[in-house]
């Protein structure tokens, strides 16, 4: 929830970059698949043991991943089908980098899968209780932006095992946040 509320401050330099790549004809979907391949990329070198390196990438398809949406608002081009790509691709980053990690040894196996399995219940209780009526359910300490900003400060200084021990815990109070706000806004 933090981190998104400063969307609006980026929106600006986001679209600038985009400009170029509207003129171009890129479309939205391109740039996410794109944001895809680096993020898995990113992973690859967090399975080499490579974490600075690794970090820097998965900024890069961080910034990648906001292109895409901004492309498709800037051009009129948003699509169902684009949000539902995009979330897709963002389940799968998030397992692969979590699993590099675990078989790069940065990280001790468990924790991680901890941390996977918090981290995918987060995003599907969204999913979920949007799908039952909720409303936007963007609640809760470690959204995406702030799971991912955790891995790669951690990692950028090496110490990506203690980002992971944060994101299992994290992303497991968020799950206890957005049971208990879709309990209060679907219970009658
Ligand atoms: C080589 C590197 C060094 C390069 C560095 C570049 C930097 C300038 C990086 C800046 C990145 C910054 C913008 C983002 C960082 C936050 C990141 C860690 C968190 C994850 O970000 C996710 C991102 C995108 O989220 P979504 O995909 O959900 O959103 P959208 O794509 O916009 O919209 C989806 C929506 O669009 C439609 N659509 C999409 C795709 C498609 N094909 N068709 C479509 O129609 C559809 O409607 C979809 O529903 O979130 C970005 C926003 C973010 C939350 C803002 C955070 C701002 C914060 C202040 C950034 C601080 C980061 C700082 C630069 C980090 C440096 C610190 C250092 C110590 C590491
Ligand atoms: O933040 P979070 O809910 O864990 O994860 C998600 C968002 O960050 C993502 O951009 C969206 O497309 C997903 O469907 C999901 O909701
Ligand atoms: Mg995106
Ligand atoms: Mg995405």
């Amino acid at each position: 929830m933090v981190l998104n509320n400063y969307r609006e401050n980026v929106r600006g330099y986001l679209e600038a970059i985009v400009r170029p790549l509207a003129r171009a004809g890129v479309t939205p979907n391109q740039i996410t698949v794109l944001g895809l391949l680096i993020s898995l990329t990113g992973a690859y070198f967090f399975y080499r043991g490579e974490q600075v390196i690794a970090a820097l990438v998965l900024l890069f398809g961080s910034l990648i991943d906001a292109l895409d949406g901004t492309l498709a608002r800037l051009t009129g081009k948003t699509s169902r089908f684009g949000a539902f790509l995009d979330s897709t691709f963002d389940r799968i980053s998030d397992g692969a980098v979590l699993f590099g990690i675990a078989l790069g040894n940065l990280a001790d196996w468990r924790v991680a899968f901890i941390a996977f399995m918090g981290s995918y219940l987060v995003s599907y209780e969204r999913c979920r209780a949007e799908l039952a009526g909720s409303g936007r359910l963007a609640v809760g300490i470690a959204e995406r932006a702030e799971r991912l900003l955790i891995i790669i400060i951690t990692a950028l200084f090496g110490y990506v095992e203690y980002g992971v021990y944060a994101v299992a815990i994290l992303s497991w109070i968020t799950v206890l946040q957005r049971l208990y706000a879709a309990y209060q806004r679907l219970r009658e």
